[in-house]
């Protein structure tokens, strides 16, 4: 005769069987949790290493003073690489300043800068190693023709002559200096010195362009042509940090931005976050403290003679 459970040995085989699957899916669970967990660390991992890759520039807590004038009052900026990065200001707020502390050719009295991960102040070969400079108030060696000027600055940084030779080419034409290479860089105008400074700091293809006021005194098409080498630039993974007075050419070519006042960061951010729903300049105005009420010059309006 064949064993027929009854229906309490039934039941009791249910929750056993209950009991097993509620293990199992606990045990189950524990393992896609320790799965989720490696996971997430893994993710966390490559976000750090992504943030530690992309920010080319990294500047915390720059401060300089000139006797009582403070003209630099703990910046504070991050440059993440393939972009552009504007820097905004009435004329002394700090621009040069610390674009000249950034590049080392200033010492800051407090404060890091660091160019893919070197510190500028405490290993200044790895760091200016990355970086091409266009500084303000820029001497050249103006008793060296252009040619000579373009040689120095590619062997200086170790390129072979003939690869030297090659980018010197390129660059006087893109810049529109071919003629002008033979002659000595004291007889240059304003904004052929500018390109030939510019050329000078892009010779050795560095990974960060620091470039104080690049478009100044330079024509439109020269400028076009400028902004047309720095988009490619950008494009094929460099980065730049630029100045500049002209809010049109910071809002079509910038990524991001910061308006420094007074020597402090009183806007950062993409273009559009800083600009928000009007112009840059703007925002610049009203960041700045608004135009200056001009009174007290009737005199101008009389003629002397
Ligand atoms: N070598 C110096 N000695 C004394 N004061 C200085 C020196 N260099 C700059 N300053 C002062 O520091 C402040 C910031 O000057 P900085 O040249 O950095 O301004 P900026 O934003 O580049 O101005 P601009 O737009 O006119 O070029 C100004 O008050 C300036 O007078």
């Amino acid at each position: 005769m064949d064993f027929v459970p009854n229906a309490e040995t039934i039941l009791s085989r249910f929750d056993d069987l209950i009991a097993k699957l509620e293990a199992d899916s606990a045990k189950e669970k524990r393992g896609i949790q320790a799965a989720r967990r490696k996971a997430q660390q893994e993710l966390r991992k490559q976000e750090r290493e992504t943030a530690e890759r992309e920010q080319v520039l990294h500047v915390e807590g720059l401060v300089k003073h000139y006797g009582d004038t403070v003209a630099v009052d703990g910046i504070d900026l991050a440059v993440e690489s393939g972009t552009i990065f504007g820097i905004v200001g009435p004329n002394g707020a700090g621009k040069t300043t610390t674009l000249s502390m950034v590049t080392g050719l200033l010492r800051p009295d407090a404060g890091t800068v660091t160019v893919h991960g070197a510190n500028v102040w405490k290993d200044p070969a790895a760091a200016k190693r990355q970086m091409g400079v266009l500084p303000d108030r820029l001497r050249l060696f103006d008793r060296l023709t252009g040619n000579q000027l373009l040689y120095y600055a590619g062997v200086l940084r170790g390129l072979p002559p003939a690869t030297v030779r090659e980018r010197m080419a390129q660059l006087s034409t893109t810049f529109g200096l071919d003629d002008a290479l033979t002659r000595l860089a004291a007889d240059y105008s304003a904004g052929m010195t500018k390109k030939l400074a510019l050329a000078a700091a892009l010779i050795h293809s560095p990974r960060l362009l620091v470039l104080d006021e690049p478009f100044e005194s330079v024509d439109p098409v020269s400028a076009a042509s400028i902004i047309e080498v720095l988009k490619r630039y950008v494009a094929a993974g460099g980065t730049v940090v630029l100045s500049s007075h002209s809010m049109d050419l910071i809002e079509r070519m910038c990524d991001s931005v910061a308006i420094i006042v007074d020597g402090s960061v009183l806007a950062s951010g993409t273009v559009d976050e800083v600009r928000g729903d009007g112009s840059l300049e703007e925002k610049f105005v009203e960041l700045a403290g608004g135009r200056n009420v001009v009174e007290g010059l009737e005199w101008l309006h009389s003629f002397s003679d």
